[in-house]
């Protein structure tokens, strides 16, 4: 899973951003619909929505030391220093509980970018591109009447420098390392969103489902646990009576002619406990299966699993599931002491 890099801070702490954490960019000319998007992305795939752009009117808004310096670039279409908008971010991804997130209208420059990869040190899982012609663009901004200081046709002029000049150079370099989703975006709002849905519908399961903090190695590990228990279980002498009564007879094409018959004699409270057991990893080989591609998604990983699943196969260590039924379906209380 992990496009990051996580290494010690240099105070020798810990990285608080996890592997896990997945990091989308949507980058587009200004009034291409990023902001139109996103919380449609949020809503339908769960991602967290930054907005670099917000951030930055927040610290604007709440007269941090940063304020004034904010004002004048965002009046003046500039981007601001790179140092003070990643921190921002940062900040932001680490006091969510969620771990991914959408990152719009970042980044702005190849500054942005070396400074994002160098703080944060994640890479992102793809950047969504909202491809839309400078006269669209212009049009949507002056009728967007939402009291921005900067949606004027002035500075308009100036974004649009900023974004042909210092954006689309960093769209071309995601591009060049095939991460570039682009989508056609002078489209009606509603089929813009289509495509946007088929792009993270594709996205690695993973991505798209988990929010939680293990790495695939430990969730892969915890799944694996029960069918490792199973495995000594089935082998010591515990199971041997359900071995000997079933699986044997079955391989040999001799089912027994009833229960009470094939069973060796055992107290009943030999045999508590195992019918729980059974069915739970029997479940989980079947979900490890299912969701093997949710859980192994680094490559490491899904070779293990898929080795792991190979050696069952090769040993057989499992009964048929006729065999199963029959074992759970047998009468404890008719077992002989
Ligand atoms: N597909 C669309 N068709 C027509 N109008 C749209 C479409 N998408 C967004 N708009 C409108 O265009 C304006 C700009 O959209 P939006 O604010 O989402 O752009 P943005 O990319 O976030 O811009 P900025 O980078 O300047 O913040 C808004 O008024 C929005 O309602
Ligand atoms: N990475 C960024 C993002 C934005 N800015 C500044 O904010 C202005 C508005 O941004 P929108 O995304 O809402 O259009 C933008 O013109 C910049 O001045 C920035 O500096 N860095």
């Amino acid at each position: 899973m992990a496009t990051s890099e996580f290494p010690a801070q240099k105070d020798g702490s810990k990285a608080v951003l996890q592997e896990t954490t997945v990091v989308v960019f949507v980058l587009g000319g200004p009034g291409s619909g990023k902001g139109t998007q996103c919380p449609k992305i949020v809503e339908h795939f769960g991602f967290r929505h930054l907005c670099a752009g917000d951030l930055l009117q927040a610290e604007i808004e709440s007269e941090s030391e940063n304020g004034t310096l904010i004002q004048n670039f965002k009046k003046e279409g500039k981007i601001v220093p790179s140092e003070i908008t990643v921190k921002l971010l940062q900040q932001a991804m680490q006091q969510s509980d969620n771990k991914r997130f959408i990152v719009d209208g970042f980044p702005r420059n190849e500054e942005n970018r070396a400074a994002f990869e160098n703080i944060v040190r994640i890479k992102p899982e793809f950047v969504l591109f909202f491809d839309c012609p400078e006269e669209e663009l212009t049009k949507r901004i002056l009728n967007r009447n939402q009291g921005r200081v900067d949606d004027n046709i002035e500075t308009i002029g100036k974004r649009l420098k900023v974004y042909f000049e210092s954006t689309l150079p960093v769209i071309n370099y995601y591009n060049s390392k095939r991460k570039v989703q682009k989508i056609d975006a002078q489209r009606s709002i509603d089929e813009v969103f289509e495509d946007v849905k088929s792009v993270f519908a594709k996205l690695r399961p993973v991505a798209r489902l988990s929010n939680d903090s293990y790495s695939d190695t430990a969730v892969f590990t915890i799944s694996l646990l029960p069918l490792v228990v199973v495995e000594i279980a089935s082998t010591s002498k515990w199971l041997e009576p359900q071995k000997q009564g079933f699986t044997s007879e079955y391989k040999r094409g001799k089912a027994p002619k009833s229960k009470s018959d094939e069973m060796p004699a055992k107290p009943l409270d030999t045999f508590e406990g195992q019918a729980d057991i059974i069915p739970g990893s029997m479940i989980n080989l079947m979900l490890i299966s299912v969701l093997g591609g949710d859980t192994c998604t680094s490559a490491p990983t899904r070779h293990i699993f898929l080795a792991a699943m190979l050696l069952f196969v090769w040993f057989d260590q499992f009964p048929d599931a006729d065999v199963l039924q029959e074992l759970f379906s047998c009468d404890l209380q008719a077992l002989p002491a």
